[in-house]
């Protein structure tokens, strides 16, 4: 089974390797939509897999760190994709949360990423 908890973060960037004159070159900003998914099996006592609560405290440095910021300037996102975000997501994330399975990012109302741990930064 799956569950995951979701966070809004609002953030500026831009995208340092698009063509000249690519809209995404300029700075601008997004409320960027964090999916936080992890798998396991619910325990038989408290009929979860784990506390939604402790998603959110243990996702809360992540946020701080992203939150009302300019991402390429956080190391690991000088290229701030969606694709980037969601594997430096997991990489920061899934040591503290090893029932991680997967990331999904919102950048627009139409456009994000899902990532489940496979693949290089
Ligand atoms: N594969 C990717 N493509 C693009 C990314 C990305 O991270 N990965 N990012 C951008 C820009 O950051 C842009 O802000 C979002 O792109 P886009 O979906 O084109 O935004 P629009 O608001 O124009 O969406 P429409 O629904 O088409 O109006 C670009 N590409
Ligand atoms: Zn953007």
């Amino acid at each position: 089974m799956e569950i995951f908890k979701e966070f809004t973060f609002e953030s500026a960037h831009r995208l340092p390797h698009v063509p000249e004159g690519h809209k995404c070159g300029r700075l601008h900003g997004h409320s960027f939509q964090v999916g936080v998914h992890i798998q396991g099996d619910p325990d038989p006592h408290t009929g979860w897999i784990r506390d939604f609560g402790d998603i959110k405290a243990i996702f809360k440095p992540i946020y701080e760190t992203l939150d009302h910021n300019y991402l390429n300037d956080i190391p690991g996102l000088e290229n701030p994709t969606s694709e980037i975000l969601a594997q430096w997501i997991w990489r920061e994330l899934k040591p503290l949360l090893p029932e991680l399975c997967q990331i999904t990012i919102r950048e627009t109302c139409t456009s994000g990423c899902i990532y489940r741990g496979t693949g290089t930064l």
